[in-house]
């Protein structure tokens, strides 16, 4: 767009103009705004991806900040254009920042923020529903019974995991892995497995201290182990699922090779980045097993589903609503 088309300003005298590239929930960020003597411009327009250039024309001549979402691309062009224009401040309305290039942001002397923290419950409560659909089939008998095809109740009908006294393995247990690992640990009785490059020691407690209440209660115990690899984790676990931050570390994570020394039963989560997952090789390695199941809620190439995943009966898809959840 050659000029932003659709504005909402808020308290137009401010001494500080901050742009935010889209209308986010409440008003109290902009009362915050308001109260520092900014001039809030929201962008209005509708249009779900904003490119660098729309950006670009957003910031104009004159910005002090910029409140972005993680579907832009903040790397040095925009960083540069933001500095030209005074800028200072850079904040991204998300926990995950892989959307930004902080070397960038340094180079021009803007500050970046974050969102750490505040999505911790719904995500893992996202991760969890996505595992249980995945382990009990929800997807495919509700389609098999709006479709009429139910014709009465029989004894192999869509036999799926039971999740008590399996194992579930946590891939990236820092406040999201391990918010879901307790959910799957206490709501269901599974043994942990994680892997993480630190030390999960909050939560090992946790798993413990369920176990011995479990024990005195004449019940089996829940276990956990921090394994040494991350394949580890992949061998042993029944379902899997992925927290880590997306970096180069954890680019395509998951493999074909890895996604071959899984359980060929195994259920995997990813409510973390898409690109953990090689999505070409996910989708074959559905095909070949088709008791294999997964539960995504981000993509490779997001908003786009790689060829064939939307046919696959065993893959439960969700665009992106692991936040998207209000306190009623
Ligand atoms: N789907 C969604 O809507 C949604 C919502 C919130 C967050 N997220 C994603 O979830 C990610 C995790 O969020 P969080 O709040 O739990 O962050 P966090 O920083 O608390 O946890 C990330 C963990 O990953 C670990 N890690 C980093 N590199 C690793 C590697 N190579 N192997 C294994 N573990 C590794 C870190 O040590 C850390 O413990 C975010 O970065 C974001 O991308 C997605
Ligand atoms: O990282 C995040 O915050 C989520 O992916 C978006 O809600």
């Amino acid at each position: 767009m050659a000029k932003p088309v659709s504005i909402e300003v808020w308290n137009p005298n401010g001494k500080y103009r901050v742009v935010s590239t889209k209308p986010m929930p409440g008003t109290r960020w902009i009362n915050l705004l308001i109260e520092q003597d900014c001039r809030v411009e929201i962008c209005t327009q509708k249009k779900t991806i904003l490119s660098v250039e729309d950006i670009i024309a957003l910031i104009g001549d004159k910005c002090d900040g910029v409140i972005g979402q993680l579907t832009e691309d903040w790397g040095e062009t925009l960083f540069a254009a933001l500095s030209r224009a005074g800028g200072k401040a850079f904040s991204n309305m998300a926990v995950g920042y892989n959307n930004v290039d902080v070397n960038a942001a340094n180079k021009y002397g803007i500050a970046v923020g974050n969102t750490p923290g505040v999505l911790t419950e719904t995500t893992a409560e996202l991760a969890a529903s996505l595992s249980l659909a995945a382990a009990r089939r929800i997807v495919e008998a509700d389609e098999f019974m709006r479709a009429g095809l139910y014709d009465g109740w029989l004894p192999n009908l869509f036999v799926g995991n039971l999740l008590k006294g399996q194992t579930v393995g946590v891939i990236g247990a820092g406040r999201i892995g391990s918010a879901y690992a307790r959910m799957m640990v206490e709501g269901f009785k599974m043994n942990l497995i994680y892997y993480d490059l630190y030390q999960a020691t909050r939560l090992e407690k946790f798993v413990t201290a369920y176990g011995q209440f479990l024990k005195a209660n004449g019940e089996q115990p829940v276990t956990w182990k921090r394994a040494s690899s991350m394949d580890e984790v992949l061998r042993e676990a029944d379902v899997i699922s992925l927290h880590p931050v997306l970096d180069k570390t954890t680019y395509h994570l998951i493999n074909k090779e890895r996604l071959a020394t899984m359980k060929k039963e195994a259920i995997l989560v990813n409510c973390s980045r898409g690109p953990v997952i090689d999505e070409v090789a996910l989708v074959e390695h559905l095909k070949q097993n088709p008791m294999f199941r997964v539960g995504l809620d981000v993509f490779e190439d997001e908003p786009y589903m790689k060829p064939g995943l939307s046919e696959m009966k065993n893959a439960i898809v969700v665009p992106h609503i692991a936040s998207a959840s209000k306190v009623i």
